[in-house]
């Protein structure tokens, strides 16, 4: 590429830095001039926003056949307030192209270029003229960009991809269904970057989401921290992240369940259980119910109850604010009761005879008569009367509903609950803490009995390895999402939690019945196509007719394996570990061996994703990537859980560049094909 190129390339770009500069140099001064609160959060979000796109501003050029040059970065910006646009944000129809285009399919495009920068220079161009002619097509857009970009030195922490985003990664990203998303791809195939890459789209282009919310949901705290510099560097600052567990702060989580109650506890028959244990608190009495208020004896009859329940069923309330409703009903009832046997005194008084006026308390033919002889004039054009009115009666309501004899009695027919009582009660034990899998029962039973008033909702909701949710989960989060507008991302291959998902339309389809729509990503970016051959008896064993991706790159170096004996394990790894000097390594290994690997080679526990080493379990490593892996004890993984399978397969697809089995005594049959290493 000519110098001069890069030069006025360079002009260019420092033309929109300059813009920038001035920008930002206008929300600063702004933030601080600002009138009130809302005023200044609006400027801080702006120049944060301006912040976080000096990294790459610019990274392509579009030149069309009708002589336009478009180029294309982080955000949009202009000559001036509604002058020429000097910079297109990647967002916008018009810059899709960048992504899209092919030779065969140019979309108007003559030429594809792509401005790598490092800071604010310019260090190089590439250039892809879109000739129908010479379209050897593999489905890559700008092939070396995109290589140079996957086999970089990993950090841990992912970095976005708005540069090198693939036309099947760019059709999902800007999806316009406004329903349900699942995107099911296999290991590396972006499905975690395009779900964040769709978010920053989203909040583009449908700004009320803004103001409604969105919310991540990622497996873990750490695959949250890895995530967690994506969508900054995106310019989107104002998305929630949380786990499942994170979206009840209020619950502290101190236990681990074995997996088969995991599994029993994530069922969705549970929500019918929970539903059955708290309406089998409302309990209408067989028998008379005396009632005792202010030495008073008031005589609940058991289908006055029966009647007052009803009532309070059929407002649909949850339950603690339907027992309000009942009890209401009731007091209503016990106030007639407590009237009509005032006024029985007061009618005996004059010694007349009595009818015991009506439940309502008003008066009856006997009543009347009575206080007609006593000398009070009723007048009979209006309502009959009682002697008390409604002030009197508001008062009688309220001492009754005060009075803790009343509401003994009140509680004993319908009792007032607490989500954490109906789950403990449910689960027949009194636990001493929660497990993860408690928190969507105690989820489900708050909303049964109305616990969960402040919930916050969201318009969109995205879910990072959505697999791994159970169908309790699962509800616990559409409460969060009224409108079901949500993308959901994961692989059906990789399952490892017992309750977790082995089909998208058996988690959905309760949930927004067919308002859900599947794309499949394809390609595999991460993992080289050596690591991807070497799982394919695990995938054929355990997923037969899944797919394999397709691997975008071969490194030449097939992944090995080294049999020790079983004593030596440890001492094998920490020496591997110590020997390795070449990028970041991830080990993973079965829960059993942590503490041991971790003592052996002073590794972090919990995981430091940030080390040169980082040893972690199949569950933790869960959508996170090394250039190396080092798999500890595969035979421990499999048989460390119902879906060991699962869990060795996310633990091979984990490297960008090598993988190393080390096995005490036989390889699982699995892994047998594997090249053996007799010395190290
Ligand atoms: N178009 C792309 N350009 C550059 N890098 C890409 C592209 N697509 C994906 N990658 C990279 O490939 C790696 C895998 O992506 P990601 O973690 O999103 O995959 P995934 O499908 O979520 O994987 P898993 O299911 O195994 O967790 C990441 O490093 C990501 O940055």
């Amino acid at each position: 590429m000519a110098g001069s190129e890069i030069d006025k390339e360079q002009d260019y770009v420092a033309d929109l830095y300059a813009r920038l500069d001035a920008m930002r140099e206008e929300a600063a001064e702004r933030l601080v001039t600002g009138r009130n609160r809302e005023a200044a959060a609006v400027w801080r979000a702006e120049v944060a926003r301006l912040e976080a796109v000096e990294q790459g501003l610019c990274f392509g050029r579009l030149d069309m056949h009708d002589g336009r040059r478009v180029y294309i970065g982080r955000l949009g910006l202009f000559q001036d307030e509604g002058g020429e646009p000097l910079l297109v944000d990647w967002r916008v129809p018009v810059a899709q192209a960048f992504y899209t285009a092919t030779a065969i399919a140019p979309e108007g495009v003559r030429r594809r270029r792509r401005i790598t920068t490092r800071g604010r220079i310019v260090v190089a161009l590439d250039d892809e003229v879109l000739n129908p002619d010479d379209a050897g097509d593999d489905g890559l857009v700008g092939e070396a960009a995109l290589l140079a970009a996957v086999t970089v030195e990993r950090t841990g922490r992912m970095r976005d991809i708005v540069t090198t985003l693939q036309a099947e990664q760019d059709r999902i990203i800007r999806h316009e269904t406004d329903g349900v998303l699942v995107v099911q791809g296999g290991p590396g195939t972006g499905k975690t970057a395009v779900a964040l890459h769709r978010v920053a789209y989203l909040l583009y282009t449908r700004p009320h989401l803004r103001t409604r919310g969105v919310l991540v949901v990622g497996p873990s705290r750490l695959f949250l921290d890895y995530i967690g510099q994506v969508l900054p560097g995106l310019g989107e600052n104002s998305v929630v992240t949380a786990t499942i567990t994170d979206l009840r702060p209020d619950v502290e989580v101190s236990r681990v369940d074995p997996p088969g109650i995991v599994e029993l506890k994530g069922e969705a028959v549970m929500a019918e259980r929970l539903a059955a244990a708290v309406r089998s608190r409302v309990r209408a009495p067989e028998h008379v119910v005396d009632v005792v208020f202010e030495q008073e004896v008031l005589r609940l009859d058991p289908r006055e109850c029966g009647r007052a329940m009803r009532k309070a069923v059929q407002t649909g309330l949850p339950h603690n604010q339907a027992r309000l409703v009942f009890q209401r009903e009731i007091v209503d009832v016990l106030v007639g009761r407590l009237i009509e046997e005032m006024e029985a005194v007061v009618l005996t008084e004059t010694g007349e005879a009595l009818d015991g006026g009506s439940p309502d308390g008003r008066l009856g033919e006997a009543d009347l008569r009575a206080l007609a002889a006593a000398g009070v004039v009723i007048d009979h054009d209006t309502e009959p009367k009682t002697m008390l009115d409604e002030v009197d009666r508001a008062g009688l309501r309220d001492a009754m509903l005060a009075d803790t004899g009343v509401q003994a009695a009140l509680d004993a027919l319908w009792p007032e609950l607490t989500a954490e009582d109906v789950v403990s009660d449910l689960l027949g034990e009194r636990t001493d803490g929660w497990s993860a899998a408690d928190v969507p029962l105690l989820d489900e039973a708050a909303g049964l009995i109305g616990q969960g008033g402040g919930r916050a909702t969201f318009g969109h909701v995205v879910v990072d390895e959505a697999q791994e949710l159970s169908e309790m989960a699962w509800r616990m989060l559409m409460r969060r999402c009224p409108t079901r507008s949500m993308t959901i991302v994961g692989d059906l291959a990789q399952t490892g939690n017992p309750a977790g998902a082995s089909s998208w339309d058996r988690v959905l389809r309760p949930q927004v019945r067919d308002r859900w729509r599947l794309a499949r990503l394809t390609v595999n970016y991460r993992t080289p196509a050596e690591i991807m051959a070497a799982t394919a008896d695990l995938l054929a064993v355990h997923h037969p007719g899944t797919p394999p991706t397709r691997s975008v790159r071969s490194t030449g170096e097939p992944p090995w394996r080294i049999g020790t004996a079983r004593a030596d394990l440890v001492t094998t790894i920490a020496e591997l570990v110590a020997a390795h000097t070449d990028g970041q390594l991830g080990i993973i290994a079965p829960g059993s061996l942590i503490e041991p690997l971790a003592a052996a080679s002073s590794l972090a526990v919990p995981p430091d994703l940030t080390g040169k080493a980082v040893l972690l379990t199949p569950e933790q490593a869960k959508g996170l990537e090394f250039d190396s892996v080092l798999i500890a004890d595969p035979a421990g993984i499999l048989g460390a859980a119902p879906h060991g399978h699962n869990d060795l397969y996310v633990a091979m697809t984990r490297a960008t560049r090598r993988l190393g089995v080390v096995h005490p005594g036989e390889p699982p049959a699995e892994l047998s094909s594997l090249r053996e290493l007799t010395s190290r």
